[in-house]
């Protein structure tokens, strides 16, 4: 059943976890009593309908309801999740939880977005308090994974193991902080970064956009894969993180940091900052930025995803849990369907559409799908055997955009000894996009020669074929280059 989460306050943040839970195939109820609020909301999620599904190399659950409702008290009964997200200010977060819990269920998860407050202090007058922890999330938070979840002692630990099972099932990564703090763990880094760069600025010493170059060339890069640790263990060369500390430890007692020394926000400063940022990227929209921030994001994301390392493993984590078992479907009378996902961001070229070599990329995945199916799965390649492709045909019916979902469709046109041949068909809904045409053969991975597969493989791979030979054969097969 479509579980439903209601989102209080729908600015940024709140804007964000609705795209999250929304294309997670979660039902969202919304409340805020912004009369722009339905209008920014949209605009987030066409950001996150553009980016996020093309995350995964899988297809998302439909996508849920969205309603925007008059009411708090409307907007959260029933609701498994509710995600407080309204301004940073302790007065009215215990307002809205007072009145949020005269009308929710009692079993509901009530998170906070807050980036400081501590789940205690949220919880002060509330009416039950265990039901109210923190799961601070970072913005964009459709895109981020991270997600602070923060219990204090009066929170039952099966009620956070419950909101991390939920977190998890929304493509988070839930970092359970054990003990409650000011500004949790990431937000203390955010800081002490933001209080050096305020006072390399209000000093002269460098420019919004320096501060920036210094970060995005260099250990920024760094940080996205390896984090703080994994990086200097590196740095101590062979003998890590000892040697590292050896090295580096004497300055801390140096003059390398002002952390403790806060530069007052004067209006001069102000100005110097914002007059900076202005010269520095006053020259596109706050729209165009999201663009720019999302379609790096999903990039790098894309490439951790090929790395299987850190953010990367999460979201291929998350695509194998939707995908499920992967099996040979039992009614073999139709084309296997090999692929079912959307065209990602990165996937598309000057020309604004896929680009050809992806065309190819769609459909090796769908090949090895299909290798998968007939046996030739990570197990049967480790024991020494594994197909290679030997030639390839692709034809381009129609075009296709970032963010369409596309689905191929496999047929096997001969699977006999070490012989697979094999036609895909890709389509967007109904829409025929492109044919590949690829011819396989089995291999020794010792000897590098074509050989006959093992039963393993022989046999599945026999049953799809004398299965789709009694299939028409697709139009285009065997055809060569030619000009129409
Ligand atoms: N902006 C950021 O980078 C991040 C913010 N947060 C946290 O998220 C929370 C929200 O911050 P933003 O989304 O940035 O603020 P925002 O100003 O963009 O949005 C707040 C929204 O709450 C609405 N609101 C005000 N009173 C309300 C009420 N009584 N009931 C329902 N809605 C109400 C406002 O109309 C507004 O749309 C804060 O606690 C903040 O610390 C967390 C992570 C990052
Ligand atoms: C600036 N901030 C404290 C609101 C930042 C956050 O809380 C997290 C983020 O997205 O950077």
């Amino acid at each position: 059943m479509t579980q439903t989460a209601a989102i209080i306050g729908g600015g940024v943040i709140g804007g964000g976890w609705a795209a999250r839970f929304l294309l997670m195939g979660w039902d969202v109820r919304v409340f805020d009593p912004d009369p722009d609020a339905t209008r920014k909301i949209h605009e987030v999620l066409d950001n996150a309908r553009r980016s996020l599904p093309g995350i995964s190399d899988v297809a998302l659950p439909d996508e849920g309801r969205l309603s925007f409702h008059d009411t708090m008290t409307e907007a959260v009964e029933g609701a498994v999740w509710i995600q407080e997200s309204v301004p940073e200010r302790l007065e009215l977060k215990r307002r809205v939880y007072q009145t949020i819990q005269e009308h929710c269920d009692p079993s509901a998860v009530i998170a906070s977005s807050t980036s400081g407050f501590k789940p205690s202090q949220l919880q002060g007058c509330a009416t039950r308090p265990a039901q109210i922890l923190v799961a601070h999330p970072f913005n964009p938070v459709y895109l981020l994974p991270l997600v602070e979840l923060v219990p204090s002692d009066q929170t039952p630990p099966a009620h956070v193991e419950r909101s991390k099972d939920i977190l998890t099932g929304i493509g988070m990564y839930p970092l359970h902080v054990r003990a409650e703090i000011d500004a949790h763990i990431a937000d203390r880094f955010l800081e002490a970064v933001w209080r050096e760069a305020l006072w390399l600025i209000k000093d002269g010493i460098a420019t919004t956009e320096e501060i920036d170059n210094a970060i995005r060339y260099g250990f920024g890069l760094r940080w996205a894969q390896m984090g703080l640790f994994e990086t200097y263990r590196i740095a101590g060369g062979e003998a890590g993180m000892r040697h590292f500390i050896e090295q580096f430890g004497p300055c801390l007692e140096w003059p390398w940091t002002k952390l403790m020394d806060v530069p007052t926000l004067t209006d001069d400063l102000i100005d110097k900052i914002a007059g900076q940022s202005d010269a520095q990227s006053g020259q596109y929209t706050i729209r165009q930025l999201e663009r720019a921030r999302d379609n790096n994001l999903v990039t790098i994301l894309r490439g951790l995803k090929g790395q299987d390392y850190g953010a990367g493993a999460l979201l291929n984590a998350h695509d194998a849990r939707l995908q499920g078992d992967i099996r040979l479907p039992d009614d073999l009378s139709k084309p296997i369907v090999t692929i079912d996902r959307v065209v990602p961001l990165d996937w598309t070229d000057y020309n604004g559409h896929m680009n050809e070599a992806k065309y190819l990329q769609a459909f090796g995945d769908a090949t090895d799908r299909l290798m998968w199916l007939v046996g030739c799965d990570a197990d049967y390649i480790a024991s020494g055997s594994s197909f290679f492709t030997a030639e390839t045909h692709i034809r381009h019916l129609d075009e296709v955009h970032a963010g369409t979902r596309i689905r191929v469709e496999t047929q096997v046109l001969q699977g006999t000894g070490k012989k697979l041949h094999v036609f895909h068909r890709m389509f967007a809904d109904t829409r025929e996009l492109a044919t590949g045409e690829h011819f396989l053969l089995h291999v020794n991975l010792e000897t590098r020669k074509a050989c006959d597969p093992d039963d393993r493989v022989a046999v599945p791979m026999a049953r799809v074929a004398a299965a789709h030979a009694d299939l028409p054969r697709p139009e285009g097969a065997g055809a060569a280059v030619g000009i129409r």
